[in-house]
């Protein structure tokens, strides 16, 4: 029997309604992240790969927008909940990681009140035992002086470490999905590595389906298991990472692969 999918986007197209024209950001597309799976969005720059990760946390705002289409989340179709569930929605089921970890934090607060505040929004737990889950959280992460970590602000931890820090709070409650929006794009190389390991060993310690955003096959070969590759908001071939790598169909998939693998 085929697993029930964590995240399930069906006919979804997002359209910017201009004054003289219309914007197909994204247009008609239909994929699933699996739990425990990596489902990876590729395409290159304003191809729609951010207007969809927007749309399935709800925070899309713009004027003149229109949607269709769904989107479920373990069933539900989010696109029929309120603001407010849906708020309550991020963070416990499903969280994200961005591109740039250290402006993703906010600069002017202690790691140690961010990892905190992260736990007591979404979990009753007292101030001493919220402190020993930020410590447990961060040592998950690999980070391997927590205590320190928790009394640095973000611009003295490095890229890496900033990352793994988003990482601990957005896996802190096991949520059921994860947003990676190209989460070791602005790191160097031995770091991504090291990043997409713990991705990979805490996705399938917890069970959390990944939506991972990327234009880099390199991390798509390295942890995807399913591969839409996007070309000007429509999903223009999809398939698992082995199908996609070996033999892609669609000549802007040709394109993409030729661009990385040497000739
Ligand atoms: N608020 C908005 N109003 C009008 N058009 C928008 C808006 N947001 C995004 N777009 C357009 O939607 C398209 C898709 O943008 P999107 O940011 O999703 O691309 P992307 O694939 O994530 O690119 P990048 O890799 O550069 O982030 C682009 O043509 C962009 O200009």
């Amino acid at each position: 029997m085929k697993e029930e999918p964590v995240l399930e986007v069906e006919n979804f197209s997002v359209y910017f309604h201009q004054s003289c024209q219309v914007i197909k950001a994204v247009d008609d597309i239909s994929f699933q992240v699996y739990p425990a799976g990596v489902t990876a969005l590729v395409g290159e720059s304003g191809c729609g790969k951010t207007v969809t990760a927007l749309s399935v946390l709800g925070l899309l705002k713009a004027q003149g927008v229109e949607t269709r289409g769904a989107i479920r989340l373990k069933g539900r179709n989010l696109r029929e909940l309120t603001g407010e569930e849906l708020r309550r929605l991020r963070g416990k089921q499903m969280a994200m990681i961005f591109q740039d970890p250290q402006n993703a934090l906010n600069p002017v607060l202690k790691v140690e009140t961010q990892v905190m505040e992260a736990i007591a929004c979404h979990q009753r737990i007292s101030g001493s035992g919220a402190k020993e889950m930020a410590l447990r959280l961060l040592s998950r992460v690999g980070l391997a002086d927590p205590r320190r970590v928790l009394a640095k602000y973000p611009f003295q931890l490095s890229g890496g470490m900033c990352q793994r820090v988003m990482i601990a709070i957005a896996f802190a409650l096991s949520p059921d999905l994860l947003i990676a929006d190209e989460p070791t794009t602005a790191l160097d190389v031995t770091v991504q590595a090291q990043i997409l390991a713990e991705l990979r060993r805490l996705k399938n310690e917890l069970g959390t389906g990944i939506m991972l955003i990327t234009h880099d096959l390199g991390v798509v070969a390295e942890i995807a298991d399913l591969v839409c590759v996007m070309k000007e908001g429509k999903i223009v071939e999809s398939g698992t990472v082995f199908d996609i790598f070996q033999n892609p169909r669609h000549s802007y998939t040709k394109k993409l692969l030729n661009s990385v693998l040497p000739v």
